[in-house]
C-alpha cells in the first residue's frame, strides 16, 4: 500500500532551522556521493577504458565491447520506431527549434569614436559532450533539448552519450537533430569520460545535461579537475513548486506534483497556498491519483524531501519561492499572468491551471535542461547562447592612438605597469620621428 503522507506544514510554526533547510535545498546525502564521485573519476583517469567498462557493467549490468553505437545501428533506427512516435517528435523538434532559433543573439560593431572600432563577434564552442540521462528511464526528449541548441549555434564537434542499452527512439531522435557520435556511457564515469579523455574517446571543451545526484556532482567535480573545461550548470533531480490560491483545481495540482515526484528518489515537489483546506485537497487527490501510477517507489521516496507548505499570504508565497529559487514554478492562480513581475528565481515558469509542465518537459519548445538545488538564483535554463562564445575585438587607427595615448599612460602609471604605458608611448615616438 502506497500512501502520500500529511506532509503538511504551516510556515509559521515552522522553526528557524526547518525553514533554511527548505530555502537552501540542504542534502543530508551530499558528502557520501562526493566520495564516491571523486572515486569514478580518479579511477577513469587513471585506468580509462578499462574502468569505464568495469562502471558500465557493475551500474548498467551490461558488458561493452564498444563504446560507440555503429553508424548502421543508428541509420536502422528509423525503420525500428513508430509513425506516431516519429510525428510526435517532430512537433517536438520544430517547436523546439523555432523557440531556440530566436535566441540568437546579434553580433555588435560600433565605432566608438572615429578610428576606435569595438567588435563583439560570436563563435560556437568547438567539441561538445551531451549527457541524455537514462538510468531510471531514457529520457528521448532530452536529446532534442541539447542537440537543438547546439547545431543552432554552429558547435561542429558533438558527442552525445547515455547509459546502456540505448533505444531505439533515443537513436531515432538524435538521428533527426544530425548527432553521429553516441556514447553509450552513463553517469559519473561518461562525464570522466568526456572530461579526461581515454584512448578511444575524445575529451571535450564543455559538457552539457542534466543527471541524477552522481552525474550532476560528476560534472561540477571534473569542472575543478580539469583546467579549460566548462559545464552548463547544475541540472540534478526534478523539482516543482507549486503557488495555488482558492480557484485553483487540487486535482491539476496533485498531478503536477506527481509528474516530477516520479522522476527520481531525490526529486524535490512543493506546494504553497495560503488555503489550508486546498492543501488537504491536495492530499487527497494525491493518494487517489498514486493508485493509477507505475513509479510509485520514487514517488514515495520523492515524498519524503518534499512538503505542502501553508504560508499566511499570497504575497509570503513569493517570498519563499523566490528564497527557494525552483526549478521549475508553476502559478495555479487566477490571472496569474499579472503575478510574473514578482518572480524572481525559477528556471523556468508555467502559467495558470491548463499548462501543466509536462508540456514544458516535450514539446512548447522552451528548454527542459534547467537548474535545480536553488541554483536559478544565478544560472538560467540552457540556451543557444550556452554554446557559444562571444568575443570581443578592436581595431585603432594610427592617428586615433595619438587621441588615446595621454589616458593610457595616466591609467597605466596609477596601477604601476609601466610596461603597459611603453607598449603606447613606443608606437607614438616611432611616429613622431617618421
Ligand atoms: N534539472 C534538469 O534539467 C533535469 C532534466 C531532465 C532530467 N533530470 C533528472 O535527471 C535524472 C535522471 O536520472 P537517472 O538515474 O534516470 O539517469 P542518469 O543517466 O542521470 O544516471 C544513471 C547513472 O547513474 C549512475 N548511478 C546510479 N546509481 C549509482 C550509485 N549508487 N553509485 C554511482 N553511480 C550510480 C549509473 O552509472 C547510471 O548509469 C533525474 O534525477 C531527473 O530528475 C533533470
Ligand atoms: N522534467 C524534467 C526536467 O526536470 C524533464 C523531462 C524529460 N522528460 C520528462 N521530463
Ligand atoms: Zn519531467
Amino acid at each position: 500500500m502506497y500512501k502520500i503522507s500529511k506532509n503538511i506544514f504551516n510556515w509559521d510554526n515552522m522553526s528557524i532551522i526547518e525553514k533554511i533547510n527548505i530555502i537552501t535545498s540542504v542534502n543530508n546525502k551530499k558528502c557520501e556521493i562526493q566520495n564516491k564521485v571523486f572515486k569514478i573519476l580518479k579511477d577513469v583517469e587513471k585506468h580509462g577504458d578499462v574502468a569505464l567498462k568495469k562502471y558500465t557493467l557493475k551500474f548498467d549490468k551490461i558488458k561493452l565491447n564498444d563504446f560507440f553505437v555503429s553508424r548502421k545501428r543508428l541509420k536502422k533506427s528509423s525503420l525500428l520506431v513508430k509513425n506516431d512516435f516519429k510525428k510526435a517528435i517532430l512537433m517536438s523538434f520544430n517547436n523546439i527549434q523555432k523557440f531556440h532559433k530566436l535566441q540568437k543573439i546579434k553580433d555588435i560593431d560600433v565605432n566608438i569614436s572615429s578610428g576606435i572600432r569595438c567588435q563583439r563577434i560570436t563563435t560556437p564552442i568547438d567539441s561538445i559532450g551531451l549527457y541524455i540521462p537514462g538510468g531510471i528511464t531514457p529520457l528521448i526528449s532530452t536529446v532534442l533539448m541539447l542537440s537543438i541548441p547546439a547545431k543552432i549555434a554552429g558547435c561542429s564537434n558533438i558527442v552525445l552519450c547515455s547509459p546502456p542499452p540505448i533505444k531505439n527512439e533515443m537513436l531515432y531522435a538524435a538521428k533527426i537533430c544530425g548527432i553521429k557520435k553516441i556514447l553509450q556511457l552513463g553517469g559519473a564515469q561518461a562525464i570522466a569520460a568526456l572530461a579526461f579523455g581515454t584512448n578511444t574517446i575524445h575529451k571535450v571543451n564543455k559538457i552539457f545535461g542534466p543527471g541524477n545526484a552522481f552525474v550532476t556532482e560528476a560534472k561540477i567535480q571534473a569542472r575543478e579537475l580539469v583546467s579549460g573545461l566548462s559545464i552548463d550548470m547544475p541540472a540534478g533531480p526534478s523539482e516543482v513548486l507549486i503557488i495555488a490560491d482558492e480557484f485553483s483545481n487540487p486535482e491539476f495540482i496533485a498531478a503536477d506534483l506527481l509528474a516530477q515526484a516520479e522522476h527520481d528518489y531525490n526529486s524535490q515537489v512543493m506546494l504553497l497556498t495560503s488555503h489550508k483546506n486546498l492543501a488537504y485537497d491536495v492530499l487527497f487527490y494525491l493518494n487517489k491519483q498514486i493508485k493509477n501510477l507505475s513509479r510509485k517507489e520514487y514517488i514515495i521516496s520523492s515524498w519524503k524531501n518534499s512538503k505542502i507548505i501553508v504560508t499566511s499570504s499570497l504575497e509570503e508565497s513569493f517570498n519563499i519561492s523566490n528564497q527557494y529559487a525552483p526549478e521549475h514554478l508553476i502559478l495555479h492562480l487566477q490571472n496569474a499572468r499579472k503575478y510574473l513581475s514578482q518572480i524572481k528565481n525559477a528556471g523556468s515558469i508555467f502559467i495558470g491551471s491548463w499548462t501543466p509542465e509536462s508540456a514544458g518537459d516535450y514539446i512548447t519548445g522552451t528548454n527542459h535542461v534547467l537548474p535545480t538545488y536553488g541554483y536559478a538564483k544565478t544560472y538560467s535554463g540552457l540556451s543557444v547562447l550556452d554554446f557559444q562564445k562571444l568575443i570581443t575585438v578592436q581595431e585603432i587607427s594610427k592617428i586615433s592612438l595619438k587621441d588615446l595615448a595621454n589616458n593610457i599612460s595616466i591609467l597605466s602609471k596609477a596601477e604601476g605597469l609601466d610596461a603597459h604605458d611603453y607598449a603606447v608611448s613606443v608606437r607614438m615616438n616611432s611616429w613622431k620621428f617618421k
